[in-house]
Order: C-alpha cells, then structure tokens, then sequence
C-alpha cells in the first residue's frame, strides 16, 4: 500500500516524502513542478502532472495500490492570492475537488491535508486554539478553508476521513543538506535574508516597525520543516488507526519578532545582515502563535527543534551549497 504525496516536489513535501521512506513507506508523487522540482525527490515514484487533469489522476490511482493521501499541492502565496482570486479558486479548490472525486471513485478515504494559520485571519486569541473563529483576511486562507469544508462533506457523504493540518510558519532545511527550500518568486522571510550574506541581496527588507509587538515588528511561529513532515507521518497513521477527521495546528508556540529572527541569522551565518525599515505588507497580522497542545495529546507529536538560531543554520547549509536553489 501507497501513499500518494501530491506536491511532493515541494518544500514541505519533499521534506515529508524523505521522512516517509525515512519509515519504510511505498511513496507515489505527484506535482506538476509549478513550483516543484525532481532533484528534490528523494525516492518514490514521481508523476509529473496536474491533479485538475482527472484522465492523469486516473492514471496514478490505476497503476498503484494507495491507501492515503497526504496532499500539499497549492498555490500559497497570499499577495498574488488578492491579485488572482481565480487562479486561486481554480487551483486549491477544483483542484482538491478533483483529488477527493478520484480518492472517492477508487476507495481510497484518508487524506491528509496542508492548511494554514491563514484560515484565522486576524486572531482573537494568542496562542491559537483550533476551536478559534477562522475568519480569513486573505483569498488563500479563504480557498484553504474552502478545501478543510469540502472534505467535511465528503467525510459525511463518503466516509473520508481527513487530517487538516493548520501549519504556521514553515523553515529549515533537511539536516542532511540534500533538500531545501526554493521557490520562485521567494517571498518568505527566512530565505529572503539568506540572500543577504550569499550577496544576492544588500539588506534585508522589514515590513513595518510600528506593529504594537515588544520592538514593533510582527510575530511569527516559526517550524522547522522535519517536524511539520513527522506530524504528517503521525496524522496518516492516526487515521490508519482508525481516528475520526480533525483539524491540528502545528507551531512551536513561540513567537518570534521579524528583528529577532533577523539576529538568529547574523548568529547562523556570520554576515551583519543589514535591514531597512519599510511600510507594512497588506494582510499581515501583527502576532500569529500556535497552541499546538492538540496534535501533541492527540497525535503524540512534539516538535524536536527549538532553537531558531539551529534552525536557521539548517537554511543557511542548503543556500550555502546551492546558492541559486536546486538545478534549472
Ligand atoms: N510554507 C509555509 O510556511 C506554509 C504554511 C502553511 C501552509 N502551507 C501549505 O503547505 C503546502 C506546501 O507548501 P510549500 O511551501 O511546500 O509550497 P510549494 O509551492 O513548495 O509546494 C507545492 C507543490 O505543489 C505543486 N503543485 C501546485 N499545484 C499543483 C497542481 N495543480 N498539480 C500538481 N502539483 C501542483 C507545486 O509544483 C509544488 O511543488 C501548500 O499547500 C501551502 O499552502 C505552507
Ligand atoms: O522580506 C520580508 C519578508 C517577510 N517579512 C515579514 O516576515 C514575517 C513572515 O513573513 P513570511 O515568511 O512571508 O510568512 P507569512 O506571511 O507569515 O506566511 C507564511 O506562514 C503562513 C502561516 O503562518 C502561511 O499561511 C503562508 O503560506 C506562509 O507563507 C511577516 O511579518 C512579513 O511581513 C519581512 O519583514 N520582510
């Protein structure tokens, strides 16, 4: 039995492709390289192609034997998401539609799934609980939570089970050095200050310092990307154990400030990193912090990296190595 990876190409889904054979597990892998790229693929089978294109899904599910799917393909960026609601819509949306019709048509009931702290929107409470409003501030939070509500549905129409995972903010790279983090555009924090000692970049851009945090830059919950791919592996055999769906943060449930992560990496690389201060990015709350308590009592699962500065260093020896990300 198999488990279909979709994005597993990906960032976090390479990352979990490699912690799944890492576990002994058949893995198939489907990803259009949108964003994706097979040097990334560690083992497994890749399929290169889009979910939307059911005559392709029909194919995958046809030639393997899956018994679930952990699915991360989407596009994730939350300022084109306000600029291109469609390609949104039609991506994250359809395209899940289109997976759980074929998981439907050939038996297959566990999915596990890439959500976002970008369901909550602006929060009410910090840390966050999953029982908290979801009130999305943007369209990728919303089509995210429109893919968390469809399954629901099939759950109740078609016995689906599925694992919603509410991820915060992602980072790292494989301890190893084999896999990182490259995407294009780049628009994440954390590799967006790498550049600045590969010379790619002068200085780091900090949006906004007038946020009412300690030093006024915004509050993120950063996540190494080892320990988000191990809660996947937990939430698949937590269903395979038979568990009901459910919806899990995952963080760290610590906070740290745009400044601080800045110094974590003058700590990891060496190089001053010099900042300048400019406007605030729309949509950007000021404090995200998960209460991950949750998927800890439910699926066992505890983050092993705690140390930004460590973490951060695990970025650093990828980008060092592959400074222009992996081969094009
Ligand atoms: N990076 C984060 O901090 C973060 C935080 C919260 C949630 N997420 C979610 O986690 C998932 C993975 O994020 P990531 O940072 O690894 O992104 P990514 O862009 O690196 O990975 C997504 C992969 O899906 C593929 N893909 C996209 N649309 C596809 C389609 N229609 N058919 C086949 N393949 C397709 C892309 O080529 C890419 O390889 C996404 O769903 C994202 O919304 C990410
Ligand atoms: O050049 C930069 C880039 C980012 N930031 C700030 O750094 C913080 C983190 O930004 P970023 O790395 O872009 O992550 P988020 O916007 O927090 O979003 C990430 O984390 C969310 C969950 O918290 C996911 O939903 C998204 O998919 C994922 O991109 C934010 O305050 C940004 O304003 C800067 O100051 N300068």
């Amino acid at each position: 039995m198999a488990v279909l990876v979709t994005g597993g190409a990906g960032y976090i889904g390479s990352h979990t492709v490699a912690e799944l054979i890492t576990a002994g597990e058949e893995v198939v892998i489907v990803d259009n390289l949108y964003q994706g790229h097979k040097d990334a693929v560690l083992g497994g089978k890749l399929y290169v192609g889009d979910i939307r294109d059911k005559d392709f899904l029909d194919t995958v599910f046809k030639e393997n034997t899956i018994d679930a799917v952990v699915h991360f393909a989407a596009n994730s960026l939350v300022g084109e998401s306000m600029k291109a609601p469609a390609k949104y819509y039609h991506n994250n949306v359809y395209g899940t539609l289109c997976l759980l019709e074929k998981m439907n048509e050939y038996g297959v009931s566990k999915i596990v799934f890439s959500s976002t702290a970008a369901t909550y929107g602006e929060p009410e409470n910090v840390p966050i609980l999953e029982s908290d409003r979801t009130f999305p501030t943007n369209t990728y939070g919303e089509t995210k939570l429109a893919m968390e509500k469809m399954m629901k549905w099939f759950d109740i129409a078609h016995n689906v089970k599925y694992v919603s995972l509410r991820y915060f903010n992602a980072c790292g790279a494989h301890e190893s050095g084999k896999i990182g983090e490259d995407h294009n555009p780049e628009t994440h924090l954390i590799p967006l200050i790498l550049e600045v000692p590969l010379g790619k970049r002068p200085f780091i851009s900090v949006y906004g310092d007038d946020y009412p945090t300690e030093d006024g830059t915004c509050i993120r919950d950063y996540l190494h990307v080892t320990d988000l791919a191990d809660a996947h592996l937990k939430a698949v055999n937590y269903l395979r154990n038979g568990g009901e769906s459910n919806v899990f943060n995952l963080g760290s449930g610590t906070g740290y400030s745009v400044s601080a992560v800045i110094e974590a990496a003058r700590k990891a690389t060496g190089h001053p990193i010099p900042v300048k201060v400019e406007g605030r990015r729309a949509g950007d709350p000021a404090v995200l912090i998960a209460s991950s308590q949750k998927a800890k009592d439910v699926l066992g699962w505890t983050p092993k990296f705690d140390n930004l500065e460590y973490i951060i260093g695990t970025a650093w020896k990828w980008h060092e190595a592959h400074p222009n990300g992996y081969a094009k």
